[in-house]
């Protein structure tokens, strides 16, 4: 689909996005098996799909739910979808929604939030979604003209605890002090959380590793049985 934000977020509202990622060098790290997950996701109810690489976001783009991608490069410092050329990559790959580094931190090709988002809008109508780690980044992304506000980075940027589960402190303070809808992210390993993540005040929740990544599930798992044994 493609859509303004206003018809993004209302196809999301109140409803589950499940990312579908595998990591560099893992088994499922292939763009067809990406997209079987998220087809299966989006059978058992997943209003929106994210997904990480230009060859995974192309996979998904026929399907009809909103899809969020993303490119990853390293894992240090900004990562995600970090300079304004993987931010137009991810867009012309198909997705809906661009997510992006949301942090104040300096962007590798040192544009501003504000200047990347207002470029890549002058060429497309795609949406921004700012992955945040804190309220204080989360207010500056807004400030910069991000469409949707996601929790994503909270607990990996230094400037929040690493929550046991959602950092639902954060999502309430985002909630309170910004204008735009905010979606839960990171650690919502359960459905009870993230229902709590909604009652919190998120718009949507976006659930990746609980659903999508097998190698994790089947840690946590293993572990319950060896401290059993
Ligand atoms: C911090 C970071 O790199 N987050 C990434 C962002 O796309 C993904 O690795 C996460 O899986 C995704 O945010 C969903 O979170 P969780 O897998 O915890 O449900």
């Amino acid at each position: 689909m493609t859509g303004t934000a206003d018809a993004v977020v209302e196809r999301l509202n109140g409803a589950l996005v499940v990312s579908c990622q595998a990591y560099p060098g893992e088994p499922m790290r292939d763009p067809r098996t990406m997209s079987q997950v998220a087809r299966a996701a989006v059978a058992g109810g997943a209003a929106g799909i994210r997904v990480q690489g230009i060859e995974d976001i192309r996979a998904v783009a026929d399907l009809e739910v909103p899809v969020i991608g993303l490119w990853k490069v390293g894992t240090d410092g900004v990562f995600i979808t970090p300079t304004l050329e993987h931010a137009r990559a991810v867009a012309a790959a198909g997705a809906d929604v661009v997510a992006l580094d949301g942090t104040r931190r300096s962007r590798r090709d040192g544009l501003s939030l504000a200047e990347t988002i207002r470029r890549l809008r002058a060429e497309s109508d795609v949406v921004v979604m700012a992955d945040c780690g804190s309220v204080e980044d989360a207010l500056a992304a807004e400030d910069a003209g991000a469409d949707i506000l996601g929790t994503t980075l909270s607990g990996y940027t230094g400037e929040r605890p690493v929550t046991q589960g959602p950092d639902l402190e954060l999502i309430e303070s985002m909630v309170a002090q910004c204008s735009r809808p905010v979606m839960a992210e990171g650690r919502v390993h359960t459905p009870d959380a993230a229902a709590a993540a909604m009652r919190a005040g998120a718009f949507a929740v976006c659930v990746g590793t609980a659903i999508t990544h097998p190698t994790t599930i089947t840690t946590w798992f293993a572990r319950a049985l060896r401290e059993e044994h």
